[in-house]
């Protein structure tokens, strides 16, 4: 586990080593230019420029609608960890003294359809299921199959993997029974249906700037294509190499929904009146959406949206994030490349064969950067790390003291080949391209592109910066609020609790209505602090920037009104 400083010195190393200061050519580029986030134009008179554009072409152009979402988000109830769905009452006499023992009944991984378990079996009896991060939750359902939404048949809990002790039967992928010593509280670890995103909930304004951070949201909700009143693109320039840079998504639960700004034409997700009446088969009934009578456009694409996913799957917002924030940094999207995991016949998803055939592809083609989602956490799926190993890839890191985005790794490798045959993994000699294995989660993905890839990247095209190597992202120093209705705790604000010197933490923040581009009166400008949670994309579209509670500090508490650094969404 590194620091985020050691973190840091090894990508710096690595850029001063592969690329240092280059005099190449200019790179002239269309940036999609980065708007005060809640830019709101005056609305589009009719004969501007409108046109239905792919999604990342929207990308810093004005909305012509105001889009609300077609879909809850997260779209089921599902695992925050790799571990154990439990039924957290039968944990309820757990401890050192009396460890208690579950059979495991099967394993879910994230994209698998959850299994389906009768109620009003032997409640005596400890019961689990292994659970991947990103799965959904088993089902209990009563004989004339309801869901069961409460009460003591409902697994309606994670324990994590690290805090069980786990026995194998040799026939068995999943461990036949795990112990435990502590108690589970209630609803641990288990995000529920729509505690981001509400049916109807406005993500974007007719008249708003689109912002990587939109792009982030309607592509997790299938939304392709906006309809746009288009700008002039401002040219910006940047100096330095071009650099080839591939992204790819892993998790078989995630869809690919764009694949570039050049992506046909297509308004189909514009049309389609009808609600979608039975939106997931396992969402509680209290939980599925009632479509608000004004219609947006977006709404109306609720079937669309919703009837391309196969049960547990989800549309993946990390690549066409990423792409949009490349793009936002000036890099030309002719040098930015998606690279689809293609599954062989008898490859089932999440293989590592299939992984490792794309990445050993990539590396001949070559490509400077590789930047992947997912994968790199302590699942058995997630085989990300092991396989850049395999390929030859030198780690310089795999985890970090930094939340979101803890389970980041960095390598840098070669052409694929290993070079000592029979060394142990990680024993490669590496090479001039960069790979960053990033989280799934979305937020943790935002943390670690703004915080490590970006400014490794714009050192890696420049081969300057800070001496030539990494340019550290630079705070300001601001007075943090606690967003309405956060935590009140002895009637004292807490804006974050967190354990003593922990880890650097991030948390999105909106600087606060009043104070907006001014400082306040003892000059130290005020920021609220969204929500946290690394799934919880829609405080992002609110966002300004990033607060950051550094490492090391031994408060374990930052109270309403205490100075912390800020930093910009971008570079
Ligand atoms: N037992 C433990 N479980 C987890 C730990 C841990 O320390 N112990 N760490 C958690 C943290 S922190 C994070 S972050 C995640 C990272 O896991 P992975 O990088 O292995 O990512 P996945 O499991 O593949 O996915 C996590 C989450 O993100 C969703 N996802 C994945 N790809 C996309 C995409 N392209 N677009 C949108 N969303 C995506 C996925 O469905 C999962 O929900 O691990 C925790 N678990
Ligand atoms: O969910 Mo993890 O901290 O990287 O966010």
């Amino acid at each position: 586990m590194s620091s985020f400083t050691q973190a840091t010195a090894i990508i710096d190393d690595f850029v001063r080593t592969f690329y240092p200061p280059t005099n190449e050519d200019v790179v002239g580029i269309d940036s999609p230019s980065s708007s005060p986030p809640t830019q709101i134009e005056p609305p589009p008179s009719p004969q501007d420029n409108r046109r239905n554009v792919p999604l990342l072409s929207a990308l810093g152009q004005v909305s012509c609608c105001t889009i609300q979402a077609p879909l809850q988000m997260p779209l089921f109830d599902n695992s925050a960890m790799d571990g154990y769905a439990i039924r957290s009452w039968q944990t309820a006499d757990a401890s050192p003294a009396n460890p208690l023992t579950f059979r495991v009944l099967g394993s879910i991984a994230a994209g698998d359809e959850p299994p389906v378990v009768p109620a009003g079996s032997d409640p005596s009896e400890r019961t689990c299921w292994a659970i991947m991060t990103g799965a959904a939750f088993p089902v209990s359902v009563e004989q004339h199959g309801q869901p069961v939404v409460s009460g003591p048949d409902r697994y309606d809990a994670c324990v994590k993997l690290e805090l069980v002790t786990a026995r194998y039967a040799q026939h068995l992928t999943y461990p036949e029974s795990i112990t435990l010593t502590s108690v589970v509280g209630p609803e641990a670890n288990r995000r529920r249906a729509g505690e981001d995103i509400h049916v109807g909930d406005v993500l974007l304004q007719q008249g708003e700037v689109v912002r990587k951070e939109h792009v982030m949201v309607l592509a997790s909700m299938g939304i392709q294509a906006l309809h746009v009143s288009t700008r002039p693109a401002t040219e910006r320039q940047h100096a330095g190499r071009r650099l080839r840079i591939g992204i790819l998504n892993t998790g078989k639960e995630v869809v690919l929904n764009l694949n570039s700004p050049t992506a046909p034409d297509d308004d189909s997700s514009l049309r389609d009146p009808k609600p979608d009446p039975t939106l997931s088969p396992w969402t509680p009934a209290h939980a599925l959406p009632t479509p608000p009578s004004s219609r947006s456009p977006s709404l109306s694409s609720l079937p669309r949206a919703r009837a391309q996913l196969g049960v547990s799957q989800i549309w993946n917002s990390n690549g066409p994030y990423i792409h949009a924030s490349l793009l936002t940094w000036g890099f030309p999207q002719d040098d930015i490349d998606v690279l689809p995991i293609r599954l062989l016949p008898g490859q089932d998803g999440d293989d590592p064969a299939a992984f490792q055939a794309t990445v050993r592809a990539a590396l001949a083609a070559p490509y400077d950067v590789l930047i992947s989602t997912g994968g790199v956490s302590t699942g058995v799926h997630d085989y990300v790390p092991a396989s850049i190993a395999a390929l030859g890839g030198e780690i310089g890191f795999h985890k970090i003291q930094m939340r979101p985005g803890g389970p980041m790794m960095f390598a840098h490798m070669g052409n694929g080949r290993r070079t000592d045959a029979g060394a142990g993994a990680g024993a490669g000699a590496g090479g001039r391209t960069a790979y960053f294995g990033l989280p799934g989660n979305p937020v943790a993905a935002a943390v670690c592109l703004r915080f490590l890839v970006g400014p490794a990247l714009v050192a890696m095209r420049a081969g300057g910066g800070d001496d030539h190597g990494l340019t550290l992202p630079r705070g300001r120093t601001v007075r943090i609020r606690a967003e309405e209705s956060r935590h009140l705790a002895n009637n004292v604000v807490v804006v974050v609790q967190r354990k003593p010197a922990l880890s650097r933490m991030y948390v999105a923040a909106r600087v606060c209505a009043g104070t907006r581009g001014a400082d306040d009166r003892d000059g130290v400008l005020e920021v609220e602090a969204l929500a946290r949670g690394s799934n919880m994309t829609r405080a992002l579209t609110r966002a300004d920037g990033w607060v950051c509670f550094p490492e090391g500090e031994a408060r374990d508490t930052v109270y309403d009104g205490d100075l912390v650094e800020w930093f910009s969404l971008d570079l």
